[in-house]
Order: structure tokens, then sequence, then C-alpha cells
């Protein structure tokens, strides 16, 4: 029996979903639940029966998305469309993830759930969309904006610094940007707690949330950090040097505060992460044993 549905099954969510080791959760990729084939999402929802789904599935080139504004939206707008309307049809409850590039980076502080929202390029213009579609066609939708996810599971910003140092003595890094880097695994086996909670009789706070690891950081001194923790274990190593963002151009702008305030998410669902570092840790030596293993 499948509990918990989730969409994606080679992306970085969907493998720490795998990697929980819950036996009825079910992680379905794109040859079984394909967000541009409706009807293959309604196959996998009439055979799976799930209790609740979690859409991990997306498309996450925020710089590719700028020139392919057609398949991001495909994604991330019309496939979640398709999918809460399925959701609704059959009773299943909808978790479905965003991030913080619903905003444009501007306030001082945290952003609330309630926020003005402003996305600076075509992938947070496309998840904006897709969260409001997602709540207007599902009855019982949870939002779960998350931000800076990273694990030894896929590529992302701690692999770029560890890759790019193999060949690099010294790598520049924006260091006006500062967010909430998320802990793959732990955010997995939060949003299945979140999933629990949405699955008690008398749950009704449907809705937006925010949700990443605990602590606060620049990009620049988040790869001094990995670098730190990289010669601990031996791992390859650069010279970080701090570099404003208007010194690193790139197709599409990040908000230079992507940092979220989760009160509501403790509050509501009793669910909090760990200090991002303590993943990061976990990350660098796993990624390392790899490089070393022949
Ligand atoms: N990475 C980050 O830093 C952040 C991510 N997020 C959000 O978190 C969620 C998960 O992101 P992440 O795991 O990093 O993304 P990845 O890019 O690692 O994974 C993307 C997933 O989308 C799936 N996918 C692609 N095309 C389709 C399709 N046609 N039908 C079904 N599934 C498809 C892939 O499926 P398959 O398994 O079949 O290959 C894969 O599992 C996304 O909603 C993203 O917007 C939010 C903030 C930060
Ligand atoms: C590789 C590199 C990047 N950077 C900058 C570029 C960018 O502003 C920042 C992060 O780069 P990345 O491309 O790794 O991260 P990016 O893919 O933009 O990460 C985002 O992904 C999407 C999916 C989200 O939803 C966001 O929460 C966020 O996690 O670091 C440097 O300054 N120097 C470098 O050498
Ligand atoms: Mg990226």
């Amino acid at each position: 029996m499948t509990r918990i549905l989730v969409i994606g099954k080679s992306g970085q969510m969907a493998q720490a979903f795998a990697g929980l080791g819950i036996d009825d959760l079910y992680c379905a990729g794109r040859d079984e639940a394909d967000l541009l084939d409706p009807q293959s999402l309604e196959k996998a929802l009439k055979y799976h029966r799930p209790k609740i789904i979690i859409n991990a599935g997306a498309y996450t080139a925020v710089d590719r998305a700028e020139s392919e504004p057609d398949i991001c939206r495909a994604l991330n707008v019309d496939g979640p469309r398709e999918l809460a309307g399925l959701c609704n049809a059959y009773g299943v409850p909808l978790i479905h993830l965003s991030t913080d590039c619903v905003f444009d980076g501007r306030k001082p502080t945290p952003y609330l759930p309630s926020d003005v929202t402003c996305p600076m390029g075509v992938y947070g213009q496309s998840k904006l969309d897709g969260e409001e579609a997602v709540r207007s066609v599902a009855a019982r939708s949870i939002i779960v904006r998350v931000s800076w996810i990273f694990s030894h599971l896929a590529s992302n910003f701690v692999t770029t610094m560890l890759g790019l140092a193999g060949s690099r003595e010294s790598i520049s890094v924006v260091n006006d940007q500062f967010g909430c880097p998320t802990y793959a695994p732990a955010l997995a086996e939060a949003l299945v707690t979140i999933s629990d909670c949405a699955l008690t009789a008398d749950f009704q706070d449907w809705g937006i949330y925010h949700l990443a690891g605990a602590g606060e950081i620049d990009r620049a001194s988040m790869a001094r950090l990995i670098f730190e923790v990289s010669a601990r274990h031996d791992g390859p190593c650069a010279e970080v040097s701090g570099i404003p963002t208007r010194a690193y151009p790139t197709p599409a702008q990040r908000p230079l505060n992507a940092r979220l305030d989760m009160s509501d998410t403790e509050r509501v669902f009793s669910v909090s992460l760990p200090d991002w570092r303590l993943g990061l840790e976990e990350t660098v030596r796993v990624l390392i044993e790899e490089f070393d293993t022949p």
C-alpha cells in the first residue's frame, strides 16, 4: 500500500525521500507519473491510491529557464495544475514544493509566507504561478517554500564548489546573497511529518508555509565553510574571494535576501530543521568518500 506518493524519482528531493526508507512511501519517476502527461498522473493515482501526494517534480534550472520559458512553465505551472485537479477529484491532499525565488529579496528581514511576492526571473515566476494554480484548484493543498537545497544526492552549490576546487586555486563567489541552506534528507523527513499532520482528521491549516535549514549565511561564507569541512576530510579546497552580485552576471537574477521565516511552520506542524551545518558535514564526508572510491 502507498501512503505517500512522491512525484519524482531521480531528482534531489525525490532521492532524499527514497533514502528515508519508509515502506509505504513511493517515488514515481516520469516514466510512471509524467507532469507533462495528465493521463499518466491519473493512472499513477489510480494504481497507488495514495493517502497524500508530495510533488517533488519541477524544472529547477534557474538560469536556463530564461531561454526555455515554455518547458519551465509546462513543468512548474501546467503540470502542478493538472496534478491538483486530479488530487481534488480523487480526494487526495497535495503537498507542493516552491521556492524563495518567488520574492525579489528587497525585504531586510526573513520573508513570511504572507509577504508580497515579486519574482525576478522565469523560474521564480513559474513557481509563483504554480503555487497559485495549485491553491486555486486543490481544496486541500500545502505549499512549502524551501531554499538553497544541498546534499550528496545531486548537483547543487556544495557539489559545484567542490568540483570547481578540483581545478582552481581561487573561486569568486557572491557575498551579498543571503539565505538558509537546507539539507535535503532533513527536509524530506520534515515533509513526511507535515504529511502525517495533514492526514489527521481535524487538520484545517491548508496554505503556504516556509521551511529551510536553521542558520543563515551568504554564498561566499557558505563556500568557505564547505572548504573548511573539505580540508578536514582531505578533500578539494580553494580560496574564496567575495564579490558583489553585480560582478557575477547570470541570465537570471536571484534574490539578495532569500531568508525564510519559519515560525508558522513551527507553530502549526511543530516542525523545524536542524542547523544546516550538520548536513554540510555529512554531505562533504560522503562526497569525498565517493571521490576516493575508484
Ligand atoms: N534545489 C533547490 O535548491 C531548491 C528546490 N526547490 C524546489 O524543490 C523541488 C524539488 O527540487 P529538486 O529536487 O532540487 O529538483 P531536481 O531538479 O533535482 O529534480 C527535479 C525532479 O523533477 C522531475 N521531473 C522532471 N520532468 C518531469 C516530468 N515531466 N514529470 C515528472 N517529473 C519530472 C525529475 O523526475 P525524474 O525523477 O523522473 O527524473 C526530478 O525528480 C522543486 O519544486 C523545486 O522548485 C525550492 C527551493 C530550492
Ligand atoms: C558557481 C558559482 C556561483 N556563484 C553564485 C551564482 C548564484 O548567485 C549563487 C548560487 O548559484 P547556484 O546556481 O548554485 O544556485 P541556484 O541554482 O541559483 O540555487 C537556487 O536553485 C533554485 C532551484 C531555488 O529554488 C533556490 O532556492 C536556489 O537554491 O552563487 C558564484 O558567485 N560563483 C560561482 O563560482
Ligand atoms: Mg542550480
